[in-house]
């Protein structure tokens, strides 16, 4: 068990994070509760703007699909990063939360016409283009609203991360973006060269998610720097700015051994500036995408433990009451964590459990085989590093409401996401008039 960020182990014995006691914050605000550091997400953005933005004038641009709500998205405008969104949702809680529009930057494969008109509308800073469809659409709305819209194109570099097949994107075969080695790349960019409506700023791109290899981020730093040379060449266009996307990989679980982000920000610059000195060509704006380092080691989850089984040499399961629905990750990528018994951190002994969901799932395992200390029914259990595609990727199956959200900081604790209750479950829901004349059966 690694404790990160400000949290330590009390003179309780309790889990402690940002001065608060965690089984304090179970009792007072129930659970499940994800509960975010502010001061260690905080220094998650600092470590970034100071490797990148200081060191190099780079620009972190953070990917706000990991954790966003009015809060986060206040705390990421006051340390100074920009803002990547994926969706008219995003893109409306950054103008809620009054984000600097112009450090907003518009992803997504399949962006929908009323999406981009709302991008144009609020100014965002640059849309990234994903494919030609799109290219296309971006350009007759522009025409329409008589503006010119500042762009960047999402190239697919064909490189291979080693990461889960899910969450890689660089390769070849991926639904992301424009392929540089079939030409497409470059259509794409004699394209919007030609487009009266569109300004060409750069290329992006963004090899997948995770990622603890450096090497990979190296390599697709020169492929995008080689396309920039040779677009150059054949044009006469000079890329400005060049986005090389996010997936810096954090701990989890033993084994995951990241390196740091001043590691990460020196070699990529020094892969760039060496490829444009190669060239004789003036360094692009370089720019990076963190989302799962800046949130996701400063987030835990408190659980309370209700159910146990013991299938006497087979397995104890420990039931919580969360799971899938509050965090996706084990059931989707065999994603592995580790907890705690946050009112009885450390104990003499120690037993193998399996801390299972509440689900109707047998997929609902949020942790196979973790040793705690002897665990009872009303314990609070904590799951490490979940501030990163846990609420963002939560969902209400079996009719769960989604768990509350704390800030916690210096000893005080503030809700930013109020806990959903049965009547937020019903508030879409609507009974035709027709099925109300009919009578129940008795
Ligand atoms: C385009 C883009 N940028 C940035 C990110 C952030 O990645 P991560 O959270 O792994 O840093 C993602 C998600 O993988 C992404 O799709
Ligand atoms: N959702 C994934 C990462 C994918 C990021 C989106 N491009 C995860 O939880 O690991």
């Amino acid at each position: 068990m690694k404790l990160q960020g400000t949290m330590r182990i009390n003179q309780n014995n309790h889990l402690e994070i940002g001065g608060c006691d965690a089984a304090e914050l179970a009792s007072k605000f129930g659970t499940p509760l994800y509960v975010i550091d502010e001061t260690f997400f905080r220094q998650n953005c600092r470590a970034y703007y100071r490797a990148f933005t200081e060191e190099y004038g780079a620009e972190v641009i953070y990917a706000c699909k990991t954790l966003i709500n009015l809060a986060i998205c206040t705390i990421i405008a006051q340390e100074g990063l920009s803002l990547d969104v994926v969706s008219g949702g995003e893109l409306s809680t950054a103008v809620k939360a009054g984000f600097p529009m112009q450090r907003v930057y518009f992803h997504g494969n399949n962006k929908s016409p009323a999406e981009l008109r709302l991008a144009l509308e609020h100014k965002v800073g640059r849309i990234i283009v994903d494919n030609l469809h799109e290219l296309a659409q971006l350009n007759t709305l522009a025409k329409e609203m008589q503006v010119k819209v500042a762009i960047m194109l999402r190239l697919s570099p064909g490189v291979e991360a080693h990461t889960h097949e899910y969450i890689k994107t660089g390769q070849i075969d991926s639904k992301f973006g424009f392929t540089i080695e079939n030409g497409m790349a470059l259509t794409g960019v004699k394209k919007s060269l030609q487009l009266e409506n569109i300004e060409l700023k750069g290329f992006h791109c963004h090899i997948g998610s995770q990622i603890f290899e450096l090497n990979s981020y190296v390599y697709a730093a020169e492929v995008m720097m080689n396309f920039i040379y040779e677009v150059y060449r054949q044009t006469g266009f000079l890329a400005d700015e060049l986005n090389l996307g996010g997936g810096f990989g954090i701990y989890y679980y033993p084994g995951d051994q990241p390196r740091t982000v001043k590691e990460y920000a020196n070699l990529l610059l020094a892969a760039v500036k060496t490829k444009a000195a190669e060239y004789h060509l003036p360094e692009p704006k370089v720019m990076v995408e963190p989302g799962r380092s800046i949130a996701g080691p400063a987030g835990i989850t408190l659980y309370t433990v209700g159910s146990i089984k013991d299938i006497p040499g087979v397995r104890k399961y420990v039931a919580v009451d969360g799971g899938m629905g509050d965090n996706p990750r084990p059931a989707l990528y065999q994603a592995k964590y580790e907890a705690c018994v946050a009112n009885r951190v450390l104990a003499e002994s120690t037993e193998k459990v399996s801390i299972a969901g509440k689900c109707c799932e047998s997929g609902d395992m949020l942790i196979w085989d973790i040793e705690l200390p002897e665990i009872k029914t009303g314990d609070i259990l904590a799951v490490f590093s979940t501030g990163a595609y846990n609420y963002s990727m939560s969902m209400n199956y079996n009719r769960l409401p989604r768990p509350a959200m704390v800030l916690v900081q210096e000893g005080q604790a503030d809700l930013i996401v109020r806990r959903e209750d049965y009547d937020d479950l019903m508030r879409n829901d609507l009974i035709p008039e027709r099925l109300l004349n009919l009578k129940m059966a008795k």
